[in-house]
């Protein structure tokens, strides 16, 4: 068995960004907007597509708005429906597909009724598999037009197989999220070190690579970018908002949200295959005031990398801290 060696062994907390000259007089000017398949948008962040981040309304709504969105694949008998909302609201449609037997049938029926979703993301635990190259394929296949997002990976062989596949963007991260048991129930995926695998997926990558899980702070976003990724899937830090699924749940007077893992006993409804856990997450408000946030912290970053635009992010250096950028100020 080979061992990476530690120097290449390094997570979010692990890492800072060091400074160039700054070339603008303002945040203002620095652009965080980025292309993603047809489209730009104004964030390279994207809420996960779990059933308790996103529903049908807040994806529209993030659509008309110019965020990238992707509905979750949990109520499937809704989503040709959704697509032609989506369509009649005057956006993109972007939803998830699976990789069972009745996802062909499904894709069939989109082509036959020319119901054409801008965006596919087949999202499973385990990327790197038969099951999705197919997938892949079938769907470059039936629609063409479609940009085709999949995942999740953890290795550059596996970006390289599912591009070669036809994949427009490899999604990668296998155990770093928040609701996430995978690294403890079967000991493997990128948990510790996903910023690490970002980097060695995004070095062979010729398409775009989405960074998904572990994201605990607005800089994380700036070092997904810094280390390879074009857009960055986050979850928990989505999971509370008032725009988003849920009740509002009161406990010794502080108000929160549930968030379950897809792969949780409450999103499955039964106790097998469990590699998800539910947590409760503070209310934050409006996820429009965390994306101004997020875009204005951004902004600040592409000042600090020196420069105007996210891809000046991708030239500057950093250092490995090992645990220690917040000093212990967050005990
Ligand atoms: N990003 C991450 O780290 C993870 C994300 N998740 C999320 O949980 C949800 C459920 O994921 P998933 O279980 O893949 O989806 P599904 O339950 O839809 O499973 C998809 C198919 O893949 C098979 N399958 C699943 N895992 C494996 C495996 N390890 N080896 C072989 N076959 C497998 C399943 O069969 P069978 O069930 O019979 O094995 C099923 O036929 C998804 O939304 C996924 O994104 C889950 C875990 C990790
Ligand atoms: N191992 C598992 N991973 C899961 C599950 N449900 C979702 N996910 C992944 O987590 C990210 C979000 O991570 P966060 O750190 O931002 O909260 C999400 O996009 C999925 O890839 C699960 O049940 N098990």
């Amino acid at each position: 068995m080979d061992i990476m060696p530690e120097s290449n062994v390094f997570d979010y907390e692990d890492i800072q960004l060091i400074p160039k000259k700054c070339v603008i007089k303002s945040r203002n000017e620095a652009d965080t907007t980025i292309q993603f398949g047809d489209r730009t948008f104004k964030l390279p962040v994207v809420p996960a597509n779990m059933q308790t981040v996103i529903n049908e309304k807040l994806a529209i709504e993030l659509g008309l708005a110019g965020y990238f969105y992707v509905m979750h694949r949990f109520e499937p008998e809704t989503r040709a429906q959704f697509i032609k909302d989506a369509h009649a609201a005057g956006t993109f449609a972007s939803i998830s597909v699976g990789v069972k037997d009745d996802e062909h049938a499904f894709i069939d029926q989109l082509a036959a009724e020319n119901n054409i979703p801008e965006y596919v993301t087949i999202d499973i635990a385990h990327g790197y598999s038969d099951t999705v190259i197919d997938m892949i394929k079938y769907l470059k296949n039936k629609l063409p037009e479609s940009f085709v997002i999949a995942g999740n990976v953890a290795t550059p062989d596996a970006v390289t197989a599912l591009e070669d596949a036809g994949a427009d963007a490899t999604k990668v991260g296998v155990g770093p999220g928040m609701s996430c048991i995978t690294k403890l129930k079967t000991g493997f995926g990128t948990g510790g070190w996903q910023l690490a695998a970002i980097q060695q997926c995004a070095a062979v990558a010729k398409k775009p690579i989405v960074a998904d899980g572990g994201i605990r702070y607005n800089g994380d976003i700036a070092k997904s970018i810094a280390f390879g990724a074009s857009m960055v899937m986050i979850g928990s830090m989505f999971a509370g908002h008032e725009e988003g699924p849920g009740e509002v749940l009161e406990m010794d007077g502080a108000k929160y949200k549930t968030y379950f893992g897809s792969a949780s006993q409450f999103q499955k409804g039964e106790y097998r295959n469990v590699e998800g856990k539910k947590l409760f997450v503070p209310l934050r408000g409006s996820i429009y005031d965390t994306l101004r946030e997020m875009q204005e912290d951004l902004q600040s970053a592409i000042s600090y990398a020196g420069g105007r635009e996210l891809h000046d992010l991708t030239k500057v250096d950093s250092v490995i801290v090992r645990n220690t950028i917040t000093n212990g100020d967050n005990r």
